[in-house]
């Protein structure tokens, strides 16, 4: 492709994992790209693998090798998408861009994992030079090959430019079923369905209903995993029928894409020694950091997301590789006895149904935590339209996500999914049998954070009296932190002299 014949739509930076996958997923849909990286490397190699994959006899991505280069090669007004790490590269890239010529009308759309108040400083930081607008992306490389889910947000200007390219790009989901159309083959286009992409909101938005769905990935990780810990620990299964299990799960309310991959995971043996590899993969999990954001803003917040804490918890605890080999040697654990094979199987549905109810309480926490931001920030969030978006081409695309879309139809306002009808009789057919795995794991000795905490947070929600009267007195007798009476007027404030003689209860002003 040459400038003297045309220019090109869209000018992409950052052809890693997820950009030289999206480049070709424009591609795929008519959209000529100028495309950089700092490695020319990974420039060549796209283009080689588009003259693989591109039918259309014209070259559809011009190669650059300089900023000025690529504004070179747009039409103007440009519109160039990055998919680099978060942080500093992001700003690094549109200083580099100002000082190529990029111009006010211009429109950068940031797509990797930033930190949403990364976003919401840069669209301020930036506005005389361009326009920052910011999608993230979930599908890993798959999803930005062949149709990933797109959470956008920022200028609505920005958006009406940006919303023809995102549809088609977009995942796409079947109007009447809600069911994920399979797109699988380069080349190959979907023009009908309903494309998993929404505007979100004003900047940062997006990053930060993006930062949630991370949050809540975490989670359902986690689930599984200790779902397997419990599988291979205390019922001595083996990977094969582990993923046997777990393949027969993801016919019935667990059916998920996370689900889906774990049976293939399992099933995957080295060549040389016919060994599952997962046994093989050390035990230590990587964290880029949108998990504890999640954790972080949950607290900031005071919206408990303990199930999402919990994943990024267990992440840490596994890291500590040493200690817990030092540990394992030193502390006691109970004596793990083989169950006869009913006893197994009744586990094993129980099992099946903690992971169902940890789950609807991992979905609750993070919609929960988004509708708080979304009053915090005064961003007016869709809930129902987000958990459209994430039935097909995200990480934690499910078919649990068409019950939280119709649970939000219902009701826009449902203050958390815990409340919504379908869920209520979910949980309460379910709440015995959660019951029985936790206290099985537990009394195994084998470690299962997200499914306990996911019970607690259960069992504290349905709680109409907690013992934090008790924990007000503590803070009164400590600390005069007063408290309120339930005999007498709400938001009256009252202290007690605890240090004297008659302990006297006194009315506070406040
Ligand atoms: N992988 C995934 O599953 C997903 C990733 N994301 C997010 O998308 C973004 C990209 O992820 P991914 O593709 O996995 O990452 P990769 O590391 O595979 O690719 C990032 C690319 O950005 C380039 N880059 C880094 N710094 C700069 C810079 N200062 N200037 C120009 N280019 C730079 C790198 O260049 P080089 O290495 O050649 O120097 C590399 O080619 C990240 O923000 C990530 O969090 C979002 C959803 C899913
Ligand atoms: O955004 C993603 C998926 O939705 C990325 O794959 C992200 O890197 C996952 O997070 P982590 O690396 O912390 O596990």
């Amino acid at each position: 492709m040459t400038q003297d014949k045309f220019l090109c739509d869209i000018g992409f930076i950052g052809l890693g994992v997820m950009g030289k996958n999206l480049v070709l997923n424009l591609a795929d849909n008519g959209y000529n790209i100028a495309a950089f990286d700092l490695s020319d490397e990974k420039v060549q190699a796209l283009i080689a693998q588009d003259e693989i994959e591109n039918t259309t006899g014209t070259p559809r991505v011009y190669g650059c090798s300089s900023y000025t280069e690529l504004l070179s090669q747009l039409k103007a007004p440009h519109l160039i998408v990055l998919s680099v790490p978060a942080g500093d590269p992001v700003d690094q890239i549109c200083e580099n861009l100002i000082g190529a010529g990029i111009q006010p009308d211009d429109i950068i759309i940031d797509t990797g994992n930033s930190l949403w108040l990364d976003t919401v400083a840069r669209e301020k930081k930036y506005k005389s030079n361009f326009l920052l607008f910011s999608s993230a992306v979930s599908g890993g490389e798959v999803g930005a090959r062949f149709g990933p889910s797109l959470m956008p947000s920022g200028s609505p200007y920005a958006w009406a430019r940006v919303k023809p390219i995102w549809e088609a790009i977009a995942a796409k989901v079947d109007k009447k079923t809600g069911k994920p159309i399979e797109r699988t083959q380069p080349g190959q286009v979907i023009t009908d369905g309903e494309p998993c992409t929404t505007y979100i909101g004003p900047a940062g938005a997006g990053h930060y209903v993006k930062m949630v769905h991370n949050g809540i990935e975490y989670a359902d990780m986690q689930i599984i995993c200790e779902a397997y810990h419990v599988l291979k620990s205390a019922l001595r299964l083996t990977c094969d029928e582990i993923a046997d299990i777990f393949s027969q799960w993801n016919k019935g309310p667990l059916d998920s894409y996370l689900l889906e991959i774990s049976v293939e995971v399992l099933r995957h043996k080295t060549k040389d020694t016919n060994t599952p590899l997962v046994e093989l993969i050390l035990d230590k999990a990587g964290q880029k950091g949108t998990g504890l954001w999640t954790a972080m803003s949950s607290l900031e917040l005071g919206c408990p997301a303990p199930t999402i804490a919990q994943a990024v918890y267990a992440r840490s605890i596994s890291s500590f590789k040493e200690l817990r080999t030092q540990a394992s040697a030193l502390l006691t654990g109970p004596q793990q006895t083989a169950l006869p094979a009913a006893e197994q199987q009744e586990i094993i549905e129980q099992l099946h149904d903690a992971m169902y109810c940890a789950k609807i309480c991992a979905y609750a926490q993070g919609f929960q935590l988004m509708k708080l931001a979304g009053k915090e920030h005064g961003w007016t969030l869709d809930f129902a339209s987000i958990a459209k978006i994430w039935r097909a081409g995200c990480i934690i695309r499910a078919a649990f996500l068409q019950s939280i879309t119709n649970a939000y139809q219902q009701n826009e306002h449902l203050d958390n999914l815990m409340l919504d009808d379908f869920f209520i009789k979910q949980l309460n057919e379910r709440q015995l049998n959660w019951r029985k795995a936790i206290c099985f794991a537990t009394m195994q000795g084998v470690p299962i954070g997200a499914l306990s905490s996911s019970l607690a947070y259960y069992d504290s929600m349905r709680c109409e009296t907690l013992p934090a009267n008790l924990l007000q007195a503590q803070r009164d007798f400590f600390g005069a932190h007063t408290f309120e009476r339930i005999d007498k007027t709400p938001g009256k404030k009252y202290h007690v002299q605890w240090s004297t003689k008659d302990r006297e209860t006194v009315v506070v002003d406040s």
